[in-house]
């Protein structure tokens, strides 16, 4: 659907991109994970064609003429207007349907109010966000790219947010999301992109990347830090709630010596970090 090969940037102050190569594919969410500056909105601008790489190309077949939706750093908004205008004056700049029933289509499609009247100044950034993608999806594209969409949410506007995005891919849209938070792509991306000084350093399904790599949990059960099932592998304990690291056994494993000595475990947490994503698998 989106192939990008070997991408390459510099500014004046450096290599800002060096042969990064992604793909898309319809229905996937696949998530571009890196620390400020690594070079993930760069690439969102290459991607969309707002700036030009020095080297690689970008390729899709899509038949539309605009095939690539985004919402690049923040949405831009014209704040004096509400949010039904806002979109209407996209569609119109656009050449996108601007009839009423198509925007109040995609208003609820984001799940923005339809009686919200108020101007987009008074928005939160999750409803923002949210106009942000009903804009980015007037020409129906078959891609979607959101730089950041978590940053400024609280914890349910970024679950909400993930559902929404999910409900997009099912519409076998290909979406592309960055963040600097390991969290909000865990939970929401088939596939992640490890950027670090503009380089794809890791990438793999989600789960496949994750489970080769974590190998601390957090437990919490009644008791817990009481089972001596537990104890060889033990880094931190308080009342209920330990954290074990089971680097050379399975966790299912220690798991089930736990239950079979009469804990019951409520709730088992990998703790990942992105740093630990950024050193290679076959480093
Ligand atoms: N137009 C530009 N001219 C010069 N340097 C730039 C330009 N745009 C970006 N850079 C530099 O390129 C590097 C990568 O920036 P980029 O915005 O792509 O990173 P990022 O991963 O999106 O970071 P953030 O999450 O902070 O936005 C940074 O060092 C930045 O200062």
């Amino acid at each position: 659907m989106l192939n990008a090969i070997k991408l390459s940037k510099s500014y004046k102050s450096g290599k800002v991109l060096d042969a990064v190569s992604i793909s898309l594919e319809p229905g996937k969410i696949s998530g571009l994970l890196g620390r400020n500056g690594a070079g993930k909105t760069t690439l969102f601008k290459i991607l969309c064609g707002l700036i030009t790489p020095d080297d690689g190309a970008v390729q899709q077949d899509s038949k539309k003429a605009k095939p690539i939706g985004a919402v690049i750093e923040e949405p831009g908004l014209y704040t004096y207007l509400n949010a039904y205008e806002n979109l209407k004056l996209f569609a119109q700049i656009q050449a996108a349907p601007a009839d009423r029933t198509s925007l109040e289509n995609y208003l609820t499609q984001v799940g923005l109010p339809l009686d919200r009247k108020d101007p987009v100044r008074n928005f939160s950034m999750g409803m923002k966000q949210r106009l942000g993608i009903a804009i980015a999806l007037l020409n129906a594209p078959d891609i979607l790219i959101l730089d950041e969409p978590f940053s400024g949410l609280d914890p349910t506007g970024v679950a909400s947010l993930i559902q929404l995005i999910k409900t997009l891919a099912q519409q076998n849209i290909a979406i592309l999301v960055s963040s600097h938070l390991m969290a909000e792509l865990q939970k929401s991306c088939d596939y992640l992109y490890v950027i670090d000084q503009g380089k794809i350093v890791n990438e793999g399904p989600t789960q496949t990347l994750l489970n080769a790599l974590i190998s601390v949990y957090t437990l919490t059960g009644t008791a817990i830090e009481k089972a001596q099932s537990l104890q060889p592998y033990v880094l931190h304990a308080e009342t209920n709630t330990v954290t074990i690291n089971c680097e050379h056994i399975p966790v299912s494993v220690v798991l089930r010596s736990t239950l079979e000595e009469g804990f019951e475990v409520h709730s088992c947490v990998p703790n990942i970090s992105l740093e630990q994503l950024i050193i290679p698998l076959n480093a």
